[in-house]
C-alpha cells in the first residue's frame, strides 16, 4: 500500500469513528431529549385536564375512560394509562397493546417513601414484552424496558369532603384555589423501545448527515494527503527501481525539505550503486577468466586422470592377463584353474550338483617337441587349446560360472596338461559324451611346417564329490586316472574309481611330480669330497642329484632315476644336471677355488647319439674347460660294447673330458672293456669297501680291482669309505684317493666351500694315520 494509502485509511478511520461517536452521541441526546419532553408534556396534559378531577370524585367511569383514552393519543410510546384514587385505588385502566398488557408495579412501590403526595413519581421497569413495532429494537438493545411515570391529579376541591353537587363542585373549582388537593394519581407505562423507534427517523438522517459530511472530508483529505505523498510516492518508486537496478541516472524530484534531502540521497545511492556496478563488472570479469582458467586446467588434470585410471586399468588387466592366463594359448592357468576350481566346487556342494574334472595330457608331446623343436610344440599346444575350449564351449553340459572373466572350462596347467572342468553335471554319461568329443576333436592331424601331426590325449576324469569333495583330491583323482588312461594304451579317457591301485597311484603320484620338478626347481647337487690322503687336499666332487619334494621332503636318487629313466625323462633330468655341475664349478673357481674335476654320474639311457653334442654344448655354454668335467659311467654302458658308445667315448676323449667307470666289480666286469675303452679312473665301489674285513672275498676282490686300474694306468678312487680301517686297507695298498663318510657326507655347494681350502683333511689325515699305528693296525693282506 502506498504511503497516501496508508494515510487516507488511517484518515478515514478516524473520521468515521468520530463521526460514530457523534452520531451515537446525538442520538442519545435525541432520545433524552424526547422523552423529557414527552414526560413535560404528559405531566402538563394531565394537569389541564379540568374534567378529570371531577370525573374521579363522581367516579363517573365512562368520563375517565375518555380521558384515559385521551391521554395515550399524547404517545404512540405511552403503552398503558391507569387511574388510581388518592387512595390508590385502581379506578381505570387502558393499555395501548391488549395483548401485550402485563401488570403495571402496584401503587405503592410507585409513591415509595421521601416522595411527595404532589410530585410526580418517576420509575422503570423491565418487561418480558415489547410492543410488536419496537420488539427488534428492543431485543437489540438488551431486553424492553418501561417507564413508569405517576402524576397526581390535583383539585381545589378536598376529596375529603362529601355530597358535593357538581354545581357546587364546579364552583369550587371555579372560586380562586387556596388550597391544592390530590384526587388522584394517574401511571403511565411508557415504552424505551418505543420511545427509541420514534426518534429512529431523525437518527437516521443524524447517520446519513454525518456519513455524507465524513465522506466528504475524507474525500477532501484524500487529495490533499495526495498531493502531499505524491514526491514521497515518487522517490519510492524510483527507489525501487534503484533496487532492481533499472535506473542509474541521477534523479529530479520536485518538492522541498526532507524530500529533497531523500532524493540527495538516493542520487548518492545511485552514484555509488554505478561505482559499486562497474567494480562489480571487473570483478566479474577476472572471476570468469579465472574460472575459464581453472575449468580448462581441471578439464586438463580430468584427461590426465582419464588416462592415468585406463593406463592403472589396462596394467591391472595386463597383470590379472599375466596372473592367471597362460601366455601362449591365453587359457586360464594353474593359479586362476586352483582359484575358481575351490570356489565351484563349494558352489556345486551347496547347490547339491556333480562337478566333473577332466585331466588331459597329450600322449607322446615330448617327443614332437624334442624332434621338432619348441615352436612347432607351441604351435601345436595353442591349435590344441583352441580345439578343447571350442569343443567345449558348444557343449551343452557346461553350465554357468561364477564370473565369466574367470571361467575355466578349459585351462592349461603348464606344459602339455590341460583340464576341462563341467559344472553342474547330470551325470556321468554326460561327461563321457564331452571327454569323446575332446578325443575326436584332437584326432584331425595339425598342420606344422609341412609335418601333418596327429597329437592324442590321455583323459583321466573325477566327479565331485564322489571321488573328492576337495580341489587337490579331486585334482589328484583325475591326474590319476589320466595315468591308469596313458598306461592303459592312450588316448582314451577313464573314470577314477577307488580301485586304482594304491601303490601304482604312489609310484603314478611321483612320477606326475617328477615331471614338474624342474619347472619347479625341485632339483638340487650335493657335492661329495674326493680327497686326495698324501695331502689331505679335495681333488674332486662328486655331484649327487637330490629331489627337494614339497610333500615328501629329500627324495634320494636311487628312488626317482630309475622312475626318471622308465618315463623317459632322464635326458632332460641329465642335461640339466650336466649344466648346473659345470655352472656350479665355474661359479666355485671364479670364486678362487682351485677345484680340479667334478664328476658328474651318467645313465646308460642318456647315452644316445645327441649326447657328445649336448655335453660340448653344455661346456660351452658354461664356461667350463673340459678336463674339469668327468663322466662317471656305468658298467651298463660299457656292456653294450656298441660301435657308437665306443665313437662317442673316443670324441669325449678328444674333447677332453675325463671318464671315470663307476661301480666296477658290481656287473660284467670285465678286464677287455676296461682295455678297449679310453678311461681315466676306475672307482672302487663301496659294497667291497665296506664289507672287506669281513669278507676275504670282497678284500680280495678290492686289491684285485686296484691291482687291475694300476696296471691299465687308471687313476683309482675308492668310495663309501667310513672307517680307519678302511682307509689303512686302501691307502696301503695303493688306493689313495678317498670319496666317503670318513671326511665328508655330500654336501651343499655352500658347506663344501670351506672343505676346499688346500690340506684342509691333512690333520684328519694325520690322526687317522697315528691312530693305526698307536692302533697297531696293519695290513691285511
Ligand atoms: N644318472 C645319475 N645318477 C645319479 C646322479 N646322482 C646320483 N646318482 C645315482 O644315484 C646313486 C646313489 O647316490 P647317492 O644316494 O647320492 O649315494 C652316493 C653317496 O652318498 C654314497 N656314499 C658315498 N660315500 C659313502 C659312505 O661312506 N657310506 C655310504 N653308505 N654311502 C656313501 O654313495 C653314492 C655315490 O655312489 P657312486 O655314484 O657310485 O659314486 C649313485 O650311485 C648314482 O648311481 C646323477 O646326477 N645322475
Amino acid at each position: 500500500m502506498t504511503i497516501a494509502g496508508r494515510i487516507n485509511a488511517a484518515v478515514a478511520i478516524v473520521i468515521l469513528s468520530a463521526s460514530a461517536v457523534a452520531v451515537v452521541a446525538l442520538g442519545v441526546r435525541e432520545y433524552h431529549s424526547h422523552r423529557d419532553d414527552l414526560l413535560t408534556r404528559i405531566v402538563a396534559e394531565v394537569g389541564s385536564q379540568t374534567a378529570l378531577p371531577v370525573a374521579i370524585y363522581f367516579r363517573e367511569t365512562q368520563q375517565i375512560d375518555g380521558l384515559l383514552t385521551q391521554l395515550l393519543r399524547l404517545s404512540p410510546a405511552i403503552s398503558q394509562a391507569r387511574l388510581y384514587s388518592e387512595e390508590g385505588n385502581v379506578l381505570a385502566q387502558h393499555n395501548r397493546f391488549p395483548g401485550a398488557a402485563e401488570p403495571l408495579p402496584d401503587f405503592s412501590s410507585l409513591r415509595s417513601s421521601g416522595l411527595s403526595p404532589l410530585d410526580t413519581g418517576h420509575g422503570a421497569h423491565a418487561s418480558d414484552t415489547a410492543p410488536t413495532r419496537s420488539r427488534t429494537l428492543a431485543t437489540l438493545t438488551g431486553g424492553e424496558r418501561v417507564l413508569d411515570l405517576t402524576v397526581p391529579v390535583l383539585s381545589s376541591v378536598n376529596p375529603v369532603r362529601d355530597a358535593l353537587s357538581r354545581q357546587e363542585f364546579g364552583q369550587a373549582l371555579a372560586s380562586p384555589a387556596t388550597s391544592r388537593y390530590v384526587v388522584g394519581y394517574v401511571h403511565f407505562g411508557i415504552s424505551v423501545s418505543m420511545l427509541m423507534l420514534l426518534i429512529l427517523p431523525s437518527l437516521a438522517l443524524l447517520t446519513a448527515t454525518a456519513a455524507v459530511l465524513a465522506g466528504l472530508v475524507i474525500w477532501l483529505l484524500s487529495r490533499h494527503i495526495r498531493r502531499l505523498t505524491a514526491p514521497l510516492s515518487r522517490l519510492a518508486r524510483i527507489a525501487d527501481e534503484i533496487a532492481t537496478g533499472k535506473l542509474d541516472q541521477p534523479i529530479t524530484v520536485d518538492g522541498s525539505g526532507e524530500i529533497k534531502e531523500i532524493a540527495k540521497v538516493l542520487n548518492a545511492i545511485i552514484g555509488g550503486l554505478n561505482k559499486y556496478k562497474t567494480r562489480m563488472d571487473v570483478d566479474h570479469q577476472l572471476l570468469s577468466m579465472k574460472v575459464e582458467e581453472r575449468t580448462a586446467q581441471l578439464t586438463q588434470r580430468n584427461d590426465e586422470l582419464n588416462k592415468a585410471v585406463e593406463q592403472v586399468t589396462e596394467t591391472k588387466n595386463r597383470l590379472r592377463q599375466m596372473a592367471y592366463f597362460d601366455s601362449l594359448t591365453s587359457l586360464p592357468n594353474r593359479r586362476l584353474f586352483t582359484e575358481q576350481l575351490d570356489l565351484l566346487l563349494r558352489l556345486a556342494k551347496r547347490n547339491n550338483r556333480l562337478l566333473a574334472l577332466l585331466f588331459l595330457d597329450l600322449d607322446n608331446f615330448k617327443r614332437i617337441n624334442d624332434s621338432l623343436g619348441h615352436s612347432a610344440g607351441d604351435i601345436l599346444l595353442k591349435e590344441v587349446a583352441h580345439r578343447l575350449a571350442s569343443c567345449v564351449r558348444e557343449s551343452d553340459v557346461v553350465a554357468h560360472f561364477v564370473d565369466s572373466e574367470s571361467r575355466i572350462d578349459v585351462s592349461r596347467l603348464g606344459g602339455d596338461e590341460f583340464t576341462v572342468v563341467l559344472n553342474e553335471v547330470e551325470n556321468a554319461e554326460a561327461v563321457a559324451t564331452i571327454a569323446q568329443r575332446l578325443l575326436n576333436a584332437l584326432l584331425q592331424p595339425v598342420e606344422i611346417e609341412g609335418h601333418e601331426l596327429v597329437v592324442t590325449p590321455s583323459i583321466g576324469i573325477a566327479i565331485a564329490p564322489t571321488d573328492a569333495t576337495d580341489m587337490e583330491g579331486l585334482l589328484k583323482a583325475a591326474d590319476t586316472a589320466m595315468y591308469h588312461a596313458k598306461a592303459g594304451g592312450k588316448n582314451k579317457y577313464l573314470f577314477y574309481s577307488n580301485d586304482m591301485d594304491a601303490a601304482g597311484v604312489e609310484r603314478l603320484l611321483l612320477e606326475t611330480d617328477l615331471r614338474k620338478a624342474l619347472d619347479r626347481n625341485e632339483l638340487l647337487f650335493h657335492y661329495q669330497p674326493q680327497v686326495d690322503t698324501n695331502t689331505g687336499t679335495v681333488v674332486g666332487v662328486e655331484a649327487l642329484l637330490r629331489w627337494q619334494h614339497p610333500d615328501q621332503g629329500m627324495i634320494p636318487p636311487f628312488k626317482f632315476i630309475p622312475i626318471a629313466e622308465e618315463i623317459g625323462l632322464i635326458g632332460e633330468l641329465g642335461s640339466w644336471g650336466l649344466r648346473e655341475a659345470c655352472r656350479q664349478l665355474v661359479e666355485l673357481r671364479e670364486e678362487g677355488y682351485a677345484l680340479p674335476k667334478i664328476a658328474v654320474n651318467v645313465s646308460a639311457l642318456q647315452f644316445n647319439r645327441n649326447f657328445c653334442a649336448q655335453v660340448k654344448a653344455i661346456l660351452q655354454e658354461t664356461g667350463l674347460p673340459p678336463s674339469a668335467l668327468e663322466l662317471e659311467l656305468t658298467e651298463s654302458i660299457m656292456m653294450e660294447d656298441s660301435h657308437s658308445t665306443v665313437k662317442a667315448l673316443q670324441e669325449f676323449r678328444g674333447m677332453g673330458l675325463r671318464l671315470s667307470i663307476d661301480d666296477f666289480g658290481t656287473g660284467y666286469s670285465s678286464l677287455s672293456y676296461l682295455s678297449r675303452f679310453p678311461l681315466d679312473e676306475l672307482k672302487i665301489d663301496r659294497s667291497f669297501v665296506i664289507d672287506f674285513d669281513k669278507s676275504d672275498n670282497d678284500a680280495s676282490l678290492v686289491l684285485a680291482i686296484i691291482a687291475m686300474g694300476r696296471s691299465l694306468k687308471l687313476e683309482l678312487v675308492a668310495e663309501g669309505v667310513e672307517t680307519h680301517e678302511q682307509f689303512h686297507f686302501l691307502t696301503d695298498n695303493g688306493a689313495e684317493v678317498i670319496q666317503g663318510y670318513l671326511f665328508s657326507r655330500p654336501v651343499t655347494a655352500t658347506e663344501l666351500r670351506p672343505l676346499l681350502a688346500p690340506g684342509y683333511f691333512l690333520e684328519q689325515i694325520r690322526e687317522i694315520r697315528a691312530d693305526s699305528h698307536e692302533g697297531g693296525y696293519s695290513s691285511a693282506l
